[in-house]
């Protein structure tokens, strides 16, 4: 194939890709296009896939007619036709800001620098360079799975489209570390995950015999019951198990480009040969795979159709694993025969420590000559061409309804709420030391105040006490637990919802569902052992306002912890806001201040209390109709309530509030929840 040829059809595409063609039909352009120069001047064979999915070979020299690999365009469907990628002068920067937009922005960097390439059905294809390359960032930009604080320039395109939301549909992403929620099984995780990425439609006996089939695949039958596990934890799924879950979970939805940010990291020898040959066998039924690489062994090395060297976010070289030590040999670096290859062509373009500028330098001069390279030369044809079927292309990518999948807002959340909810109860730890501890203070609690409680000015203390305590015990332990909940997440949550697989509203929804029957079992263990053994008020209707007033408190406590933690980015920072708000709480509980006197400026908070609700409800349910309380005989001189009005006179409230307080506290519950969506919201638009 000469240069001349090459360039002359690159011409060819160019110039009429210049402008959209009028009139004329757009199979008739493509024919034109095809049966011409471009079949002879085109590539040597990239395995490809031609309407029905299978190879066919060009008459002349017997090179794969490429005709095959090109879809007619007159409607844009990868997942009938295969996708073929192309991406050209591509360049990425990163803006130094980080997520949430914080940062001062810095100098923009340039990561990748006018990069361009192809990938087509079919094809399996190592991206590798040494360390900071640009692999990682070039797969991210194809992905359209950016980083935040990164800016994408250039062109990539789907059979002829730019990429765009789509992608995570089409496409899948093996990220180079694992995210999980470690208390679910292989099993468990995987049918979550089908139920969130494939059709309502789909029945449970078709998930459950694709789980099977994607384990088998994987080598993961053996492991189908074991909890994936958190880091840290004992006799959980292995690293290299872990990564082939990863996989298992992206062929889920068959995608027609699998991207994999170094999938063989951490594997012995055997097992990542294994995985790529997994990757060989999905290769051929015509899905695209792009891989990131690190110094793979010389059979790994081989069993990848095609390679693309990076040095520096620049293309050292591409095309295929033996060329490459071809064209590296024609420029003066000969790879030695008990070499590995891979780690010779990785080790010619990497920064020798102490040489940096000299190994820069011959990186680059090879970045140049494959510029001007035959290779390069061919894939621009290839590039060029998919370029100008885009622009002739009378179809509309129907993005809209390729995206659509048929979920509904419901069945998404339930899923949602499963997972979250197996999560609490999974921490045995922490469900049985939380129930303990509220146990052991109720008992506390109830025994102290057990004597104390009475019909006379001593009694009125004592009950105002453990009614407080009631209040503050459901307050801040359970505020304070849940602070954690969504920085911990996060990760998970942002690739996750990225990925399309949920809306913000449905993940918070869930976990507030989860943590529900917790918030009611055990502020009513605690109100049941306290409120009896302190022998409060033996009346059903008190007892089941104390009940109602504790739930609700301990709801809204954890409403408010949960838009803390949705609000800020560590545990820390949203500790750091909540203690002096806890304080406004307390203080304006009522029970060390007299709300009336409080300062004019400042007499709104106790408003935004729930503590003061509360314990507005509770004592109105102690002391309301009550007119027998005795005062102390031996000093008359000293204050005295005889009715309960007065007492709830003397705390500044009022018995006409209980309805008032509950209607309060259940707005301050949504209220709070609401907002912690919409910060939870805003962190992932900047995330
Ligand atoms: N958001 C960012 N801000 C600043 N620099 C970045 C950012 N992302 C990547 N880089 C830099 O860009 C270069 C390429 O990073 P990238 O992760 O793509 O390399 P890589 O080839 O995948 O490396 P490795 O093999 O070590 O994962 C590195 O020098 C990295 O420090």
């Amino acid at each position: 194939m000469s240069v001349a040829c090459i360039s002359l059809a690159t011409s060819m595409v160019k110039g009429a890709s210049g402008k959209r063609r009028s009139g004329g039909s757009l199979n008739s352009t493509v024919e034109s296009f095809e049966c011409q120069p471009i079949t002879v001047a085109l590539p040597p064979p990239v395995s490809c896939l031609s309407g029905s999915g299978t190879t066919s070979h060009h008459p002349i020299g017997g090179s794969r007619c490429y005709q095959s690999t090109l879809r007619s365009y007159n409607k844009w469907s990868p997942t009938e036709q295969g996708a073929t990628l192309v991406w050209r002068d591509l360049c990425v920067y990163a803006t130094g800001k980080q997520a949430g937009g914080s940062g001062d922005g810095g100098p923009i960097k340039r990561i990748i620098n006018n990069v361009s390439g192809a990938v087509t059905p079919g094809t399996l294809i190592a991206l590798m360079g040494s360390s900071g390359a640009g692999k990682s960032t070039l797969m991210s930009a194809l992905a359209y799975r950016m980083q935040p604080g990164t800016i994408v320039q250039g062109d990539v395109l789907v059979n002829g489209q730019p990429i765009g939301p789509y992608m995570y549909r089409l496409s899948g992403f093996v990220h180079q570390d694992d995210l999980f929620v470690g208390s679910l099984t292989v099993t468990e995780h995987m049918y979550f995950m089908a139920k969130l990425k494939l059709d309502r439609t789909v029945n449970r006996s078709t998930i459950n015999r694709l789980i099977e089939e994607l384990l088998e695949r994987t080598g993961l039958s053996k492991c189908a019951s074991t909890r994936i596990g958190e880091v840290g934890e004992g006799k959980m799924l292995s690293g290299g198990e872990k990564k082939r879950l990863a996989f298992a979970t992206e062929l889920l939805t068959k995608p027609t480009i699998l991207f994999c940010d170094e999938p063989t990291t951490g594997l012995d020898s055997f097992s990542a040969q294994n995985l790529v040959s997994t990757l060989q066998l999905l290769a051929k039924r015509g899905t695209a795979i792009i891989c990131t690489i690190h110094q793979p062994s010389s059979q790994l090395f081989s069993m990848f159709d095609q390679v693309m060297l990076m040095a520096d976010g620049r293309v050292a070289f591409a095309g295929k694993p033996n060329d490459a030590l071809i064209f590296f040999e024609q420029h003066g670096y000969s790879c030695p025969s008990n070499y590995n290859p891979a780690e010779f062509l990785i080790g010619v373009l990497a920064t020798a420590p102490g040489y940096e500028k000299a190994s820069q330098r011959s990186a680059q001069r090879l970045c140049d000559l494959f510029a001007v390279s035959e290779a390069a030369g061919q894939r621009d044809v290839l590039i060029n061409l998919e370029m100008h079927m885009a622009e002739t292309g009378d179809f509309k990518i129907t993005e809209e309804s390729y995206l659509s999948r048929k979920s509904n807002w419901l069945c998404t959340t339930y899923w949602l709420t499963y997972r979250a909810f197996l999560t609490v109860v999974r921490d045995p730890t922490v469900q049985y030391l939380r129930l303990l501890q509220k146990i052991a203070i109720a008992l506390m609690a109830g025994l102290c105040f057990s004597g104390a409680i009475s019909l006379d000015q001593l009694g009125v203390q004592a009950i105002q006490g453990i009614l407080f305590i009631f209040v503050s015990e459901n307050t801040f332990s359970p505020m304070y637990s849940v602070l954690s909940v969504f920085p911990d997440t996060f990760p998970l949550f942002m690739r996750e919802t990225k990925s399309g697989l949920y809306r913000t509203s449905q993940y918070y929804v869930a976990n507030a569902l989860a943590m529900l029957p917790g918030l009611i079992f055990e502020p009513l263990v605690f109100v049941i052992i306290a409120y009896w053994l302190a022998a409060l008020r033996p009346t059903f209707g008190a007892f089941m306002v104390t009940v109602i007033a504790s739930t609700l408190v301990m709801n809204v406590s954890t409403a408010c912890g949960c838009f803390f933690s949705a609000a800020f980015n560590s545990l820390p920072l949203a500790m750091a806001y909540l203690v002096p708000f806890d304080y406004i709480l307390m203080i304006t509980s009522g029970v060390f201040i007299q709300l009336s006197s409080m300062p004019k400026a400042i007499s709104w908070t106790p408003y935004i209390s729930w503590m003061m609700y509360a314990n507005e409800a509770m004592s109105i349910a102690q002391w309301e109709g009550v007119s027998n309380i005795t005062c102390s005989v031996e000093d008359p001189n000293l204050p005295c309530m005889r009715t309960g009005e007065e007492v709830l006179a003397h705390y500044s409230f009022d018995e006409s509030h209980l309805w008032r307080n509950i209607w309060a506290m259940v707005v301050i519950y949504f209220g709070f929840h609401i907002l912690g969506c919409v910060f939870l919201w805003r962190k992932t638009k900047h995330g």
